[in-house]
């Protein structure tokens, strides 16, 4: 079986990733498996973000590697904290100040919308020169209330108008099915077919 290094720490991420890779016939292993510690993240773009992961997950590995970049973009806030998201109140923040700080930024704001970015690069090797690179939104709203104990990060203050629940309301199987994780690994996976069936 074809062994992928997975380049992400974050323990929310890696559960969803093993959901979503669950049908794939891959042996995925955490680059924490292989003490592989954080890569740096300096870039402006998601995209950058995630290229840097995966090339040193790999390079560290001698491993393809798959790395998500991802983060929130609140309209109000002219798309913050967006790259920043995982350090928005400080580098070693966590979710609760990033919460706080993203609640206290929107205060007295009447645009709430925001939306979810995840950036997504699979590389064959650390010189790959044909990355698979997949970008997608998930559209919803902030509120001030934090509601639900599913998903990670953002998620309690994540609201979704059509279903009138926060993303942390949803369980794991409905987030999936809708995320901007699950719907840019779906769309990874089918380039990754279409350059099977061609045989590349
Ligand atoms: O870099 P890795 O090791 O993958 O882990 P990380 O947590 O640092 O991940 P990012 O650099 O991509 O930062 C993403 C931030 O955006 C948040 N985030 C991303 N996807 C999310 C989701 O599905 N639900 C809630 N928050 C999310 C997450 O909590 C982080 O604060
Ligand atoms: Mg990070």
């Amino acid at each position: 079986m074809k062994k992928l290094v997975l380049a992400s720490n974050n323990a929310g991420k890696l559960r969803e990733f093993s959901e979503l890779l669950a049908p794939v016939h891959f042996e995925i292993i955490p680059q924490g498996a292989l003490g592989i510690p954080e890569a740096e993240e300096p870039y402006a773009t998601f995209v950058e973000n995630a290229l840097a992961k995966a090339r040193h997950a790999s390079s560290a590995s001698g491993l393809p590697a798959l790395a998500d970049d991802s983060g929130i973009c609140a309209h109000a806030l002219q798309g913050a904290p967006g790259v920043l998201s995982a350090r928005y109140a400080g580098i070693e923040a966590n979710s609760a100040a990033n919460n706080q700080k993203l609640i206290s930024a929107l205060q007295g704001k009447s645009d709430r919308g925001a939306h979810y970015v995840c950036a997504l690069v699979m590389i064959n090797s650390v010189d790959d020169p044909e990355p698979v690179i997949v970008q997608t939104r998930w559209y919803g709203q902030i509120q001030d209330l934090a509601q639900g104990s599913h998903g990670f990060g953002y998620d309690p203050h994540f609201f979704l108008p059509e279903l009138g629940l926060t993303v942390a309301q949803l369980e794991p199987e409905r987030k999936n099915a809708l995320s901007h994780r699950g719907q840019a690994l779906r769309e990874l996976l089918i380039q990754l077919s279409h350059r099977t069936k061609l045989g590349a």
